[in-house]
Formats: structure tokens, C-alpha cells, sequence
């Protein structure tokens, strides 16, 4: 483990047993993820993505194996989780939703008011704070959740392809938003998606998993500037080649699993 590390998963192993049958969705996953560092995991699906973020969240336990996400103040929620959609209340406005941890935390009104009226206007719907979700788009939808997930002061923030149903536009727009509200609260980020240019786009690290049963093989640094533009990754030779060998590995893993 690390000095700096924010999430430490130490030889993490997944096993769902159903009657007879059993599967082995994580083998020996060992991660260190920094303070403030953006992580995506990338793999071919059914690989175990979604049940490492779930096993960080709380949500599943794991079968063997620990992990540890480092407290930096005892009255903040562990993490906070996005996804790709479900993620907010129907009955709630858009401000109640963005609230809503803030409130079951029994923070002081004025707080929440202030943090929740920060956010709304960071993810530009300060306009829509008194609609509900069914009046809103998908884009805005997971601006909302975003702003919610923020909002919270997680240690840590768990993400499971949250811009995956959104046309290509939208999600420009909102990997530039989330950037920009990452640049200033310097989260811990630990970010799922299928898209390579995404993962290039938002971190700082990409991490490979194998087709079943999940296990990390290998990690790409992308070291390129911040604040970035998508403009400069396209034009960048080193950005290129990178997205070639994380496009190999997944076909390798893909035809690998079909096999
Ligand atoms: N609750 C469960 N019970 C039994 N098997 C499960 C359960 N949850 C996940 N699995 C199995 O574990 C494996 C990994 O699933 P998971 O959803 O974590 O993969 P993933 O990489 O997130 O997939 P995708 O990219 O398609 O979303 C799959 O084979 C899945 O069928």
C-alpha cells in the first residue's frame, strides 16, 4: 500500500454462487488509488466492474480479501455513488434531490441551502431547481446526480458509466463539467466506462481488466496537461497510440471471453 492512498483493495476476490453453479466475477484485485487521483477501469463487459464498485459502496460483500478508503473527517460519507441511470428521486425537485444527503445528514438549513445552491449553479441548473425529474432530459438528469454525488462531500466518489446512455454531445459536455468541478474539489475518483476516449479524456490512470474472471493486467498513466481538450487528445501522437493498445487489449479480452 501506498503512503498517499486514498482506496487500498488488497487481493479482492468475488465469488456469486447460484444452486450448483458458481462465478468467479473478481480474482485477486489489488488497486492503490491516490488522493485525488481520477481512475477509470475499463473492461470488456461482465468482467466485474460494476461488483468492484459496489464492494467499495457497501453494497455486496466481497468473498475474500479487504480494502480500505482512508477517512480524512469522520462526518463525511464514505463515498458517493453515479450511475448510468436510477439515480435520483422521482418524487423529489431537482434542489431536493441535490439536498436530499446533505439533509438525512441533519446539517444545519443554511448549509444545505449553500451547497446545494453552489452545485446547482456549477452543473448550470439553477434555472430547473423547482422541476422534477420527469420534466428533465437524460443530460440534465445526470447533472443532477452529479451535483448530488458533490454536494454529499463524499471521501470518495464511485462512478458506473454515468454518461453511458448520453448522446455524444451531452457527454462532452458533462465530462467538461465533471472536470471542472473535480479540478476544484480534487475528489478521489474511481470512474467505469466502455469508452476509450473517455477514460484518455477524464484520468489520470486507466486500469485493464481481463474478461472473466475479473483481474487487473495492466494500467496506462496519461500524463497529458490539465485542464485538457479534447481537441489537443486527438491531435496528440502519444494519446493515439495509447488508445490503440487499450482498443487491443479489449478485442483480445472480448474475443478471448467469446471463446
Ligand atoms: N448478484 C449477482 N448474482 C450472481 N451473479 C452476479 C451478480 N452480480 C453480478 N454477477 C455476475 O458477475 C459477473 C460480473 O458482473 P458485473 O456486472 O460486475 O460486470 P461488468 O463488468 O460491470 O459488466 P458490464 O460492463 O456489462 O456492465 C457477471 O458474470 C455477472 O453475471
Amino acid at each position: 500500500m501506498s503512503q498517499n492512498s486514498k482506496i487500498s483493495i488488497h487481493e479482492l476476490t468475488k465469488v456469486f454462487y447460484k444452486k450448483q453453479n458458481s462465478v468467479t466475477a473478481l480474482e485477486n484485485i489489488t488497486i492503490d488509488i491516490e488522493e485525488g487521483e481520477f481512475v477509470c477501469l475499463v473492461g470488456p463487459s461482465g468482467c466485474g466492474k460494476t461488483t468492484l464498485l459496489r464492494i467499495l459502496a457497501g453494497l455486496e460483500n466481497q468473498s475474500s480479501g479487504n480494502f480500505k478508503i482512508e477517512r480524512s473527517n469522520e462526518d463525511r460519507p464514505n463515498q458517493s455513488m453515479v450511475f448510468q441511470e436510477r439515480g435520483i428521486l422521482p418524487w423529489l425537485t431537482v434542489e431536493e434531490n441535490v439536498a436530499f444527503g446533505l439533509k438525512m445528514r441533519h446539517l444545519p438549513k443554511w448549509h444545505v441551502k449553500e451547497r446545494t445552491n453552489y452545485f446547482l449553479n456549477k452543473v448550470g441548473l439553477a434555472k430547473f431547481a423547482k422541476m422534477y425529474p420527469k420534466e428533465l432530459s437524460g443530460g440534465m438528469k445526470q447533472r443532477v446526480s452529479i451535483a448530488r454525488a458533490f454536494a454529499n462531500d463524499p471521501e470518495i466518489l464511485l462512478m458506473d458509466e454515468p454518461f453511458g446512455a448520453l448522446d455524444e454531445q451531452n457527454r462532452y459536455i458533462l465530462q467538461e463539467e465533471l472536470l471542472s468541478i473535480w479540478s476544484e474539489t480534487k475528489k478521489t475518483v474511481l470512474f467505469i466506462t466502455h469508452s476509450i476516449d473517455e477514460a484518455l479524456y477524464l484520468s489520470d490512470r486507466v486500469l485493464l481488466m481481463s474478461a472473466q474472471p475479473g483481474k487487473i493486467i495492466d494500467e496506462v498513466k496519461i500524463d497529458l496537461p490539465r485542464p485538457r481538450k479534447l481537441e489537443d487528445m486527438r491531435s496528440n501522437q502519444e494519446m493515439a497510440s495509447k488508445f490503440l493498445d487499450i482498443w487491443r487489449h479489449l478485442q483480445v479480452e472480448v474475443q478471448g471471453s467469446r471463446l
